[in-house]
């Protein structure tokens, strides 16, 4: 059988980044920064002040305590977005704003709390140094400096950041869209009602949702039943509109496996045994040569834990992100746990941190159909292929699930 690793590598060596696409600032909300980003300007542009208060020749202030104020005219009102204000020369000050520009010949800010507040004359019980409460240009960014590099995925700090330099629009590597398509004859849209033997979709929803929190845009397509004719015209028509697709279900050794009988031969469609648990029968590859296509296995449970190794590092690779592991961690085992031999072995589990380090409990019902167990944990316990015994206290690598 094939390792994880392997099948990883095989997802990572097909995967191409989606070319850029320049876009308005908030449509590159988790996008990824294509081109570097560079300031036009200094940032902050010019000196000014980062107080309310005053704005003064230090000299004048010196000497200023609680019980002998130094007294200074105002010649008037510094407000943000002011243009030309006045000089300040010994003796005189202007009332300042938060943002404001200094004026010329002011070397400090007293801030109104060590004043009376004072408009046309103001009393001044405490010293301000040169300098004090002065934002200089240039402090934060310099003119022509990089603020973001090519490859830097953008949160709202970074949306921020490009805002503040001035571009309203930029170069990225977008969500990839993820359709999702769930196959099986036995499958009920959830607010209708099952008959005998049938369930409602759930794997739909879960795969959808994962693709939204791996930083994606999930599309759910609904169940398209098990007619082999339908099935392969659902994932044809989406080849068009989607940068990946995921089918769940219709891959293992049934007689009436849709998906592997449908995609069989097409493009670079390979469909394989993985050495772990959940998840053993994959399929994966290119239709028209561009477009990742994951055939994931039927039980919730498998096609959770597919997504999360498989998916999430071609999601990463379509958007030019080198690969990335969930956030691991090891924690000690509160209760022992059997693994077969060969298989990497993903079981689900409860983490906590107490007194200073990770605990984790492996879940009751570890069946891969077992989906309360999957939405009462929040990791997965890795198991290594060579492992097939651990005790309790033994530690142990846990995968963070979003
Ligand atoms: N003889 C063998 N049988 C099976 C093997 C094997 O190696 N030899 N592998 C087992 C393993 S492991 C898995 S995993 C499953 C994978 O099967 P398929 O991918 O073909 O999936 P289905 O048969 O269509 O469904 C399996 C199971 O999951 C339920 N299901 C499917 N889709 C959904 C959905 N959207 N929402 C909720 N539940 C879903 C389905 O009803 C089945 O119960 O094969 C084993 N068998
Ligand atoms: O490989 Mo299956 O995913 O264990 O139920």
């Amino acid at each position: 059988m094939k390792t994880v690793d392997e099948h990883i590598a095989d997802i990572l060596a097909a995967t191409r980044p989606l070319p850029p696409l320049e876009v308005a600032l908030l449509e590159a909300v988790h996008g990824v920064l294509a081109e570097p980003v560079t300031a036009p300007v200094d940032l902050p542009p010019f000196d000014n002040s980062a107080m309310d208060g005053y704005a003064v020749v230090s000299s004048d202030v010196a000497g200023a305590s609680e019980t002998s104020p130094v007294t200074l005219s105002v010649i008037g009102d510094i407000a943000a977005g002011d243009q030309d204000t006045h000089a300040i020369r010994p003796g005189l000050c202007a009332r300042i704003m938060t943002g404001a520009p200094m004026p010329a010949g002011a070397d400090a800010i007293v801030p109104v709390e060590w004043t009376d507040g004072g408009t046309a004359k103001v009393s001044i019980r405490q010293a301000a140094e040169a300098g004090r409460y002065i934002r200089r240009s240039g402090e934060d960014v310099t003119a022509g400096q990089t603020v973001l590099e090519a490859g830097t995925r953008l949160g709202a700090a970074q949306i921020g950041m490009i805002a503040a330099v001035g571009r309203a629009r930029v170069s990225v590597r977008p969500r990839p869209r993820v359709v999702v398509l769930s196959t099986g004859s036995e499958l009920v849209e959830p607010g209708g009602t099952v008959g005998p033997g049938q369930i409602w979709d759930a794997n739909g929803f879960a795969l959808t949702a994962a693709a939204t929190e791996a930083g994606a845009v999930g599309f759910r397509q609904g169940v398209i039943g098990d007619d082999p004719r339908r099935v392969l015209a659902g994932i044809e028509e989406q080849l068009g509109f989607a940068d990946l697709v995921i089918t769940s279900g219709g891959v293992s050794m049934g007689a009436r496996d849709v998906v592997k009988e449908v995609l069989s031969g097409l493009g670079t469609m390979r469909f394989e045994q993985i050495a772990m648990r959940p998840g053993k029968p994959q399929g994966f590859g290119l239709l028209d040569d561009r477009t990742p296509v994951f055939t994931l296995p039927g039980n919730p449970v498998s096609a959770f834990v597919s997504f999360q190794i498989f998916v999430r590092p071609a999601l990463r690779a379509l958007q030019g992100l080198p690969p990335e592991p969930l956030p691991t961690v090891t924690a000690r085992l509160t209760s022992p746990v059997r693994s077969p031999a060969g298989l990497r072995h993903f079981l689900r589990g409860d983490l906590r941190y107490r007194d200073g380090d990770y605990e984790v409990s492996p879940a009751k019902g570890q069946g891969s159909h077992q989906i309360f167990a999957l939405s009462a944990s929040n990791c997965l316990i890795v198991v290594g292929e060579d492992v097939a015994e651990l005790s309790e206290g033994d530690r142990v690598e846990v995968l963070r699930l979003p």
